[in-house]
């Protein structure tokens, strides 16, 4: 459903380019600024990373496990995608978003001027007024059920992106299911479980971040406060510029960039569908003064028409389920009204 945006926001790229201070909508109230960014701790132990071929050993199943139950999300090597495939897609995506702003906005992520479309190229829409923004744009594009993607609304520039990000979507799509499998496996699921939960047309999206430079990074978020919404994603983060943050027991870590790697960040769905047992992080992002970021984050969701509950194989008596069950298209929505409040939708369903 569409949202009603409040202003057209400029791109945060092309207001960055005119200010010396970042306008008072992107300022944080003193408790969600970033602090002194030396301030993030580093990881207290390194964040696990899991070698995708060596799922069915039992360390490395381990490592996951413990990764799952403490962080919510792990660094993934052995992966599958080469590294040149990563950087090509990256090298494209930060070229689409070098361009002058009137090509960007051929790809608007709003219609007749204000109404707000999750696909498309812009910021978040101003819900309201009092509605704090982040220092970032995004190019989001719908990529899973495959026959649902609009391509006109997938860049034409540079020529390669539409069949880079093609191939790293059908890559990134077999990663999900290998990934899905063992979680089944590690709660003694049937290990089609979580895959069968998805139902026959799930969904995907790709969001590509960008963050420029900010002149004061001590005042604004690249991205606020979130967990993600959908069951798991898939982040690749800039090889070069750091600035992703995970919160645990109210302290928020540097999760390290490591080239090649990929972050693999679980989502509330999955929270919902392993009842608890896994946990969706909240993380953010933070900017600097120097140097421009790029991610881009491939969001694996269920089919718009199931419902998202705990397997039924992990209740029983002893055991009951500790969300209500809500159907995805409804999810979707609470997460998007609750975003803008900075407020976690998983939380208004547990009981
Ligand atoms: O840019 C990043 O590293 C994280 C992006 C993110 O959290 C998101 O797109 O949901
Ligand atoms: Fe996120």
């Amino acid at each position: 459903m569409a949202v009603e945006s409040w202003t057209v926001p400029t791109p945060v790229k092309d207001l960055a380019a005119l200010v010396d201070e970042p306008p008072s909508r992107f300022v944080q109230r003193e408790e969600h600024r970033p602090g002194s960014l030396m301030l993030a701790a580093d990881m207290p132990d390194p964040l696990p990373i899991v070698d995708l071929n060596k799922l069915s050993t039992a360390d490395e199943a381990a490592k996951l496990r413990s990764a799952l139950q403490t962080w919510g999300l792990f660094l993934a090597t052995n992966h599958g995608i080469d590294a040149s495939l990563m950087e090509d897609l990256m090298e494209a995506s930060r070229e689409f978003f070098h361009q002058p702003l009137q090509e960007r906005q051929k790809y608007s992520n709003l219609r007749e001027g204000t109404r707000f479309q999750l696909e498309g190229y812009g910021s978040d829409p101003v819900v309201a007024q009092d509605h704090i923004l982040d220092w970032n744009d995004r190019l989001q594009l719908k990529v899973e059920p495959e026959d649902e993607r609009s391509l006109a609304q997938w860049p034409k520039y540079p020529e390669s992106f539409r069949d880079l990000l093609h191939e790293y979507a059908s890559k990134t799509k077999s990663m999900r299911d290998r990934i899905l499998r063992a979680m089944a496996k590690i709660l003694e699921l049937d290990e089609e479980e979580f895959i069968k939960q998805l139902g026959a047309s799930p969904q995907a999206y790709a969001r590509f971040n960008y963050y420029p430079p900010c002149p004061r990074p001590e005042l604004v978020l690249g991205i606020k406060a979130h967990s993600d919404g959908p069951v798991l994603t898939v982040l690749l983060v800039d090889r070069e510029v750091g600035g992703l943050q995970v919160q645990r027991e109210n302290t928020w870590f540097n999760v390290p960039f490591v080239p090649h790697t990929l972050v693999i960040n679980l989502g509330d769905s999955l929270e919902i569908m392993s009842n608890g047992i896994f946990k969706s992080p909240v993380h953010r992002v933070v900017t600097n003064a120097e140097k421009e970021r790029i991610s881009l984050a491939m969001l694996y969701a269920v089919e718009r028409d199931n419902v998202l509950q705990p397997a039924a194989g992990l209740l029983d008596e002893k055991r009951p389920a500790r969300y209500r069950r809500i159907t995805e298209a409804d999810f979707l929505e609470g997460v998007k009204e609750h975003f803008s409040k900075g407020i976690r939708m998983i939380e208004t369903l547990k009981i």
